[in-house]
């Protein structure tokens, strides 16, 4: 297994106030896998992250990389991770991407020909070739957080960790890092824990996922079973320009619709219905919208962090 992690937990003091950040997380994380992590704003997914790639110690708990425990042994750790957290901080911005290439390669004990060889591979692959000798502070943002995540991969790492990577970027830059993302997965075999709000992002990229909401991960699974989980088979959303009438209410009773206003209703149609029939049904009354009703990660998330509390 490339991570696990085990009922870490993280508390911090704040002046005479604990405030307990991580509370109690576990979960793991295969090569060729992407996770998400997934949490409204202070639920702990920095903290998480930080304990993984060593930045910080955990209270409580272990976390392992392909079997060994990283902690207290950030050598170790350093290795087998790679790290972008917060933006492109492991970036000098006054070196050229090259020189960020050769700073890093050396600290993580790859030699110059193979940090160079490895840094124009990667940034071939984002098609930024052009850029490899302009300073970082004369790339724009989005070719910047490119650039980060290529540093963090210069050492071939098997784990890559990703604090917000397309936050802030327009959509042919996140595009490009979701593809690479995608190709490190599938064709190189790196785990990839991410964080993000982008729910579009985490769909699209997740195996699988995990919410976490104060301190505590409240759902985890892959996103695919996730998302069936919500989707409630062939449930269709009808809306009317106007209010349903009563002797068509009447008509309607036998798919058992479920009204959602007065002109708005659900039905879920066994494999002989088709939703053809309902219009027909509500002919001459003219309909604004038929949609089916499946899930997407947006819901879920706000189902699972609006029910804290419950
Ligand atoms: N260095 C710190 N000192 C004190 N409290 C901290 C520190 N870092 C984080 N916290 C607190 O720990 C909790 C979890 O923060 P964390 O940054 O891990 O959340 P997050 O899920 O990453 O949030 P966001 O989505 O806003 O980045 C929050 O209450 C935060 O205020």
């Amino acid at each position: 297994m490339l991570l696990e992690v085990e009922k870490i937990k993280k508390s911090y003091k704040v002046k005479n106030n604990i405030v307990e950040a991580v509370k109690s997380i576990d979960f793991r994380l295969e090569s060729r896998n992407i996770t998400a992590f997934l949490g409204p704003n202070g639920a702990g997914k920095t903290t998480t992250i930080k304990m993984i790639a060593g930045l910080i110690h955990p209270d409580y708990g272990d976390i392992r990389i392909n079997g060994k425990s990283v902690i207290n042994k950030g050598r170790f750790a350093l290795k087998d991770i790679g790290a972008v957290l917060e933006g492109s901080r492991n970036l000098y911005w006054r070196l050229t991407p090259l020189e960020n290439f050769e700073y890093w390669g050396g600290i993580k004990g790859v030699s110059r020909l193979k940090t160079l060889q490895r840094g124009k591979e990667l940034m071939s692959a984002f098609g930024l070739e052009s850029k490899l000798n302009s300073t970082v502070q004369q790339l724009s943002r989005g070719m910047q957080q490119q650039v980060a995540i290529c540093t963090a991969l210069i050492h071939s790492p098997s784990l890559l960790l990703l604090d917000e990577p397309t936050l802030g970027l327009d959509l042919e830059a996140s595009d490009r890092i979701q593809s690479l993302l995608e190709v490190l997965a599938k064709e190189q075999e790196v785990g990839i824990l991410l964080t993000t709000h982008q729910m579009d992002v985490a769909e699209r990229l997740s195996d699988s996922v995990a919410i976490i909401n104060n301190g505590q991960i409240i759902k985890q699974g892959f996103t695919k079973n996730v998302l069936k989980q919500f989707s409630s088979g062939e449930t269709y959303i009808f809306e009317y320009v106007l209010e349903i009438p009563s002797e068509k209410r009447e008509l309607l009773s036998k798919y058992r619709p479920e009204y959602i206003n007065l002109s708005t209703f659900k039905v879920v149609l066994t494999d002989a219905q088709t939703p053809y029939e309902i219009i027909d049904l509500l002919e001459p009354y003219s309909i604004l919208r038929v949609e089916k009703d499946s899930a997407d990660l947006a819901t879920v998330f706000r189902f699972y962090t609006s029910n804290q509390k419950n």
